[in-house]
């Protein structure tokens, strides 16, 4: 069946068995080992523009939190770093895991983040997001690393919002919130060529991974685990541990845009 999950019966491993795309050559997240990047004075900084009313709603769709935007118009949208046309944001949404040591689905050097949010944004040389979804170059995705700190007030807008959306297929509107908010001061990023990190686990990600980290405290991280994957009126099943670990790099090059 195509339910998959991240228990032990539909979890990553088992992903191969309805996805082989699974074992390709562009699987993501990965391992990123700085001294292995390659600084490429070509790449141009990032260009992020959203606007907070393209803000639509948040919803809890199973397997993360998501907070989804309008992208009919080129409102919010991420432009130069290491693609070519321009992008719009269609949702951001966050990987997490059980306990404040690991999370994250991409890793430094093999070290593990609490949890990693992904913007992501389709090239709209392409109609529409489904489109460009089957395209090695349409989708961007923006990594960022939450790491354990001050709390974070702008994590905590999402916070407040979760009571609405405790339970599977459960959603709310959710207004003027700009996601410029959860971005790092620097935009100093790895990018390399992967996939969707979920099934279908498509070969159409341009990763740009941001290599400075956004605060977040144990009590907000706290509450991102009392989500629960499970609809209303079934067993209740804690979101935690929604990651996928680091796949096989198979000879990719991940380039630096900083020395
Ligand atoms: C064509 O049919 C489709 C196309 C795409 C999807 C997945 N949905 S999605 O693109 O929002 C993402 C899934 C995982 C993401 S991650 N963790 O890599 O940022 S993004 C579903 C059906
Ligand atoms: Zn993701």
């Amino acid at each position: 069946s195509h339910a998959w999950g991240y228990g032990a019966d539909t979890g990553p491993d088992k992903w191969a068995d309805s996805f082989p795309i699974a074992n390709g050559p562009r699987q993501s997240p990965i391992d990123i080992v700085p001294g292995e990047a390659s600084y490429d004075p070509a790449l141009k900084p990032l260009v992020l523009k959203y606007d907070p009313s393209t803000c639509l709603e948040i919803l809890n769709n199973g397997h993360s939190f998501q907070v989804t935007f309008l992208d009919d118009i080129d409102s919010s949208t991420l432009k130069d770093g290491p693609v070519l046309f321009n992008h719009r944001l269609k949702q951001f949404h966050f990987h997490w895991g059980a306990s404040d040591d690991h999370g994250s689905e991409h890793t430094v050097a093999r070290t593990k983040y609490p949890a990693e949010l992904h913007l992501v944004h389709w090239n709209t040389k392409y109609a529409n997001f489904g489109e460009a979804a089957s395209q090695p170059d349409g989708l961007a995705v923006v990594g960022v690393f939450l790491k354990i700190g001050e709390k974070n007030p702008n994590l905590q807008k999402l916070i407040d919002a979760f009571d609405s959306i405790k339970t599977k297929g459960s959603q709310c509107s959710f207004a003027d919130f700009n996601p410029e908010t959860l971005l790092p001061g620097c935009l100093d990023y790895w990018t390399y060529e992967g996939s969707l990190t979920t099934p279908p686990l498509l070969e159409s990600v341009t990763w740009i991974v941001c290599k400075e980290p956004i605060s977040v405290s144990s009590e907000q991280m706290a509450k991102f685990r009392s989500l629960l994957f499970s609809g209303e009126g079934e067993t209740e099943c804690c979101m935690v541990d929604n990651y996928r670990p680091p796949q096989p790099l198979k000879g990719r090059t991940v380039r630096a845009s900083f020395k």
